[in-house]
């Protein structure tokens, strides 16, 4: 039963904000072979790790993980909206998991945003073009829970999924790698913030807009060179896919909440998608990552990969 890994970085700023044109083709050269990647591994399953900030899960109740046995997307940014074709693995997957001991959420109606829609449109051309499991991973509402509970929810999930129906099954991570975009935090948040993060669904176009638009302006910002937010760190970065790549995912246990936002912003905790991603790949045995593509992108706010592997004995 073959698995693979692709994990990438995601943007909502893809498409707003223009980089430069030998910066963009390089991007989507690295798109192309994930795709080609994908076609040729044919999954049909698809076990997607990937962040939310603050579009469909909020502060009245925020889970560490959680699965999606259904799922919409909302449709921020440019990002389709709609249902998500989620496979009856979701189920199974969440049932063994939790036997095994990781206390994953459940949810039957689980809101995504554009850190879920955009890989699945990107690399498949829609939300619902392949059986998907959404797998949620809170990387921006502290408190969070300790990388290495990530890790060991990516191998449960690995083991687990050796014994679905589905053959192939491709595990997918979004996010990361180091950035800091302008996301509130509620322990700083002024009381009006704080309740939108709180249960913050469903704003109005224009809310929605305004806080788009003071993100899409913060990337320009930050390729000007005329912002105060925290740079990307293209050395991390690449120490990240050095350790990746080497399959060393265990080291990630002794990396702190506070050395992420320290080192590489806050959002790059996102990279708990990738770590999940490929700890799941690890449960199935030992891999190769065969592609890896790194690019910092300012006006995307973010130390932006795209990375494949597969099994070591395929
Ligand atoms: O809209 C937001 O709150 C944050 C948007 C955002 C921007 C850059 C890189 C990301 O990964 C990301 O998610
Ligand atoms: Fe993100």
């Amino acid at each position: 039963m073959p698995v693979a890994v692709c994990a990438l970085s995601h943007s909502p700023l893809i498409g707003f904000n223009q980089p430069a044109k030998a910066v963009e083709e390089r991007v989507e050269k690295a798109f192309d072979h994930a795709r080609r990647f994908i076609a040729g591994f044919d999954p049909d399953l698809v076990v997607l790790f990937a962040p939310d900030h603050y579009n469909g899960f909020f502060y009245d109740m925020m889970p560490p993980f959680c699965i999606g046995t259904r799922a919409t997307a909302l449709g921020d940014y440019d990002t389709p909206a709609g249902e998500l074709s989620v496979a009856k693995s979701a189920r199974t997957l969440a049932k063994d998991v939790l036997a095994a001991g990781i206390d994953v959420a459940l949810s039957e109606r689980m809101y995504v945003d554009h850190g879920f829609s955009q890989p699945l449109q990107l690399l498949f051309g829609g939300l619902d073009r392949v059986p998907v499991v959404p797998v949620f991973i809170n990387s921006v509402a502290a408190p969070l829970c300790p990388v290495g509970r990530v890790r060991q929810l990516g191998t449960a999930i690995g083991h687990a999924s050796a014994h679905l129906d589905e053959q192939r099954v491709l595990f997918l991570g979004s996010g990361g790698l180091s950035h800091d975009p302008p996301v509130p935090q509620l322990e700083t948040a002024t009381a009006e913030v704080a309740a939108r993060l709180i249960d913050g669904r469903n704003p109005t176009p224009e809310e929605r807009a305004r806080r788009q638009a003071r993100v899409i302006a913060s990337g320009l910002d930050l390729a000007a060179g005329t912002s105060s937010m925290q740079p990307i760190n293209p050395d991390w970065d690449q120490q990240f896919l050095d350790v990746v790549s080497a399959g060393e995912l265990r080291l990630v246990d002794a990396w702190s909440t506070e050395w992420f936002a320290e080192q590489a912003g806050h959002s790059s905790h996102e990279v708990r998608t990738w770590i999940a991603a490929y700890a799941a790949m690890a449960a199935r045995g030992k891999y190769v990552m065969n592609y890896r593509f790194y690019e910092p992108v300012p006006e995307w706010v973010a130390g932006f990969a795209v990375t494949t592997a597969v099994s070591a004995d395929a």
